[in-house]
């Protein structure tokens, strides 16, 4: 499994559409005469329409049934990637209206089918009326597609996190050794994927002890600053990291090499752990450079040093257990 928006198709635009539909039908027009000529090309015409304004809104997840994790990420990654566009509610809106007008093009075919008797001419120019509310249709909901569209591809890209897989958060202000100690823990720096979250970026990894895969995950630009910094997308971002987090490290840089007062990297700390309800570690890193700051675990990413431990910590704050059978007997 992926993440929901993964596979979303690329989402036509209303000229798209109406140009389809309206090719196919003058196709479908020649191969019959007179009347059932008509009939023929309003029938296609109508499907196409209907169809391919049904298959954007299927492509999508049923929202009311995705984890909150991804619902709340998806709202503010729309509302801070689309310009103009309202987040997870303006996408609903869309997709209702796109269903809208699939059923409204399949309404137009059925209220003309019945009228096209009598002669050919008739019949053409009732065709060409049903074929004029059809494109009408469809260009009303030109908006929606474009902002459906503007979804699907800053949704495309999300990294494939797993809000059912047992979760580390890796946190601390930048250049502490997040992202050395994921990718060594990981042992793979390609595993890592990156979104473009404004500014920020989320890194996944993932490790696995026990036959059970746990992910690691590292928010540069997010978890690493006070939260009076952060407007409200990243708010809302961190709020959906906080859904995902079975555990989180919060690395200190005690040496100050990363540019920031130990003072203040302690009150991120503090910060997070009023924040977050998972158990939260705090872990001296640069141990080799100094320990001179109280935590749980030291740890030098670099010399390799407690690296295993720190890790073997984490997996043992998130508290996973597989449930075996039978074994209540
Ligand atoms: N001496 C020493 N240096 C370390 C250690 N861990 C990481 N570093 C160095 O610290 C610098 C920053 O490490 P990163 O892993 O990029 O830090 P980060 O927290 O991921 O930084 P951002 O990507 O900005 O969030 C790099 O030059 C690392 O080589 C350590 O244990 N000891």
């Amino acid at each position: 499994m992926s993440h929901p928006f993964e596979d979303l198709p690329t989402t036509p635009t209303a000229e798209e559409v109406i140009d389809k539909a309206f090719s196919r039908a003058a196709r479908a027009g020649k191969a019959k005469t007179g009347i059932e000529g008509q009939q023929s090309m309003l029938q296609t015409a109508s499907n196409i329409v209907s169809d391919n304004l049904q298959n954007v809104v299927t492509a999508w997840p049923d929202i009311d049934t995705l984890d909150p994790f991804y619902v709340e990420l998806a709202d503010a990654i729309i509302t801070s990637n689309v310009e103009g566009e309202g987040g997870i509610d303006a996408l609903r809106q869309h997709l209702s209206e796109v269903q809208w007008a699939s059923r409204k093009a399949k309404d137009i075919h059925s209220e003309y089918q019945g009228r096209m008797t009598g002669d050919a001419d008739t019949a053409r120019k009732l065709r060409k009326q049903a074929f004029a509310r059809m494109a009408d249709i469809v260009e009303e909901v030109e908006d929606d597609l474009a902002g459906i569209s503007a979804a699907r591809d800053a949704l495309k890209t999300l990294p494939d996190i797993r809000p059912d897989e047992p979760t580390i958060v890796v946190a601390g202000y930048p250049n502490v050794g997040k992202s050395s100690f994921v990718n060594l823990v990981t042992n793979a720096r390609n595993e890592t994927a990156s979104y473009p979250f404004t500014t920020t970026q989320i890194r996944v990894g993932h490790v696995e002890r026990d036959r059970i895969r746990y992910q690691l995950v590292d928010t540069p630009g997010l978890l690493d600053r006070p939260e009076a910094e952060r407007n409200d997308i990243e708010s809302q971002a961190v709020s959906a990291v906080e859904h995902l987090a079975d555990a989180v490290l919060v690395f200190l840089d005690a040496s100050g090499n990363c540019g920031y007062p130990i003072e203040v990297q302690l009150e991120l700390r503090d910060a997070l752990e009023d924040r977050f309800d998972a158990p939260v570690l705090t872990i001296a890193n640069k141990a080799d450079l100094t320990r001179d700051v109280e935590a749980d675990h030291y740890m030098s990413v670099t010399e390799g040093d407690n690296v295993d431990g720190v890790l073997d910590a984490a997996i043992e704050a998130v508290g996973y257990e597989i449930e075996l059978p039978f074994d209540d007997e």
